[in-house]
């Protein structure tokens, strides 16, 4: 079975954009767990533009599905949170300054001695580990040299080229998945999957544990509604 983690990054824009807490952000997490996710994924940057610091303390001390906190791991701020909190699952993610959003996965064979020292901090904390990685056999197959339990697909790539040609799109992530699997790497995605792209993946891409799925889904609830979009994006990862 494939879990739905849900990023509610967008949730936190929403409620920054006022000052208030409207939305309530642990009331939206705790909702999206109701409604039948799996886990909860954050991705506090360092200019706090969604996700502040303290939201990560305040939803660490109420979620009870699985915590995954995605960031940058060059930013000793972000490491010390992780270590703070202890959620289940910790994504790296080699974010440069001031990005929109994550745009590549690690270079793990030149950064390969820098991640496994990293990774056996977290691993020594009891924090399972997961690196965001382009679908590049080279870079999985790196990435297992490195103590990381997962890799996270970065499926901004795939996503993109669906609607052109869906097999020619999910092509590397199924070879890429293999190569995991043959490594013995546990498998994540994300970026960009919404109800259109979605169920096409996850029945083409082997061994699949964990989507994290954050924009497209609270797009989608504004029209539809969290419960039941919530409720269809399950649908799509049941088959
Ligand atoms: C790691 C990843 O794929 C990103 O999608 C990220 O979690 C989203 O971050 P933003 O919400 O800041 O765009
Ligand atoms: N790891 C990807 C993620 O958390 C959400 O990405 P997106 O759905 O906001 O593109």
């Amino acid at each position: 079975m494939t879990k739905l983690s849900v990023n509610i990054n967008k949730i936190a824009t929403l409620r920054n954009s006022r000052g208030g807490n409207n939305p309530d952000l642990v009331k939206t997490a705790l909702d999206c767990e109701r409604f039948g996710a799996q886990g909860i994924t954050v991705h506090p940057r360092p200019d706090e533009r969604h996700i502040r610091y303290q939201d990560v303390y305040d939803l660490k001390s109420v979620i009870a599905t699985e915590f995954n906190i995605e960031g940058n791991c060059q930013e000793k701020k972000f490491i010390d949170l992780v270590l703070a909190n202890k959620p289940a699952q910790v994504t790296l993610v080699p974010d440069a300054e001031g990005q929109i959003t994550s745009n590549h996965g690690w270079n793990t064979i030149q950064h390969q001695q820098y991640l496994k020292d990293i990774i056996a901090v977290f691993k020594d904390a009891g924090i399972r580990v997961s690196i965001f990685v382009d679908p590049d056999p080279r870079m999985v197959e790196a990435a297992a040299t490195t103590g990381t339990d997962r890799i996270e697909l970065y499926t901004e790539g795939y996503a993109t080229a669906y609607l052109k040609n869906r097999e020619a799109a999910v092509s590397p992530y199924v070879e890429a998945a293999k190569v995991a699997q043959e490594a013995g790497l546990g498998l994540n995605a994300g970026h960009d999957l919404d109800l259109h792209n979605l169920r096409y993946f996850a029945r083409q891409v082997p061994g699949l544990l964990e989507v994290s799925i954050g924009h497209a889904l609270i797009c989608d609830a504004l029209y539809l509604g969290l419960e039941n979009t919530i409720q269809m994006y399950l649908r799509q990862l049941a088959g």
